[in-house]
């Protein structure tokens, strides 16, 4: 065991542009055989007709699931339009659907994203901080990290005068195993700049929760 995590530290580097990690991957061939090795660890027979397709559609999806890795939230930011006639007040995107899996026992948290920030130099597309969002959801994550992640980046690449990004979701592992506690939700929230302000807060919450459209 020690030597696994060992060998993995040495080939896990930051890469020097970006806050994605590259790891040294499988072959397609070694994620089938560890999806057949699963199979089995639930008790079926993965050479059977119904599950004979099933390891390479499990590493199809599991390319859709952590497509993160491969890439970088400053891209997505990096396009900044400035001619917004001083526009300085708030823009919040809200309700940012994600899906991602816990790190702890790789089965699914799901839930919304709300991302508001005060424009300092100028706009992003708005498109840009959802984009944001799927860099970090499609990884192995836990939510604070996530909260904390999507937050950094956006402080990084605008330098806005804040930045609020509120996180609620679902967690699988609470509701179809272990705990077993359906429906309950978790929220987490991480403030950066003018939105430190108690009365900031209060505002975000409320355009968070307004009634929508
Ligand atoms: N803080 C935090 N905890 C999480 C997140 N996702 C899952 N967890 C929790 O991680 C914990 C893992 O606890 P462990 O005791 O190591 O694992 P476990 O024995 O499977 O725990 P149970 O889920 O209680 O059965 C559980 O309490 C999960 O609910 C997350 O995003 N943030
Ligand atoms: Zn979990």
């Amino acid at each position: 065991m020690d030597n696994v995590v060992k060998s993995l530290s040495v080939e896990r580097a930051r890469s020097p542009s970006a806050d994605k990690f590259i790891v040294k991957q499988p072959t397609q061939v070694e994620a089938e055989e560890a999806v057949r090795t699963l199979i089995r660890w639930a008790g079926d027979d993965p050479s059977r007709e119904g599950l004979l397709d099933t390891p390479q559609r499990v590493a199809k999806a599991y390319r859709e699931f952590y497509k993160g890795y491969g890439e970088d939230a400053q891209d997505a930011l990096e396009r900044v339009f400035e001619e917004v006639e001083g526009y300085k007040d708030m823009v919040l995107v809200r309700d940012i659907p994600f899906y991602s899996h816990c790190e702890h026992h790789m089965v699914p948290f799901v839930g919304k994203v709300h991302i508001g920030y005060y424009p300092s130099s100028g706009v992003v597309g708005l498109s840009k901080l959802a984009r944001v969002v799927e860099v970090y959801a499609r990884r192995l994550q836990t939510q604070e990290t996530m909260t904390a992640q999507i937050a950094q980046a956006i402080e990084k690449a605008l330098k806005p005068g804040g930045v609020a990004v509120l996180v609620e979701a679902e967690h699988m592992c609470m509701s179809m195993r272990g705990v077993q506690k359906q429906g309950s939700s978790t929220m987490t929230t991480q403030y950066t700049g003018r939105f430190r302000d108690p009365a900031e807060q209060v505002r975000f919450f409320t355009m968070v929760k307004s009634p929508g459209l």
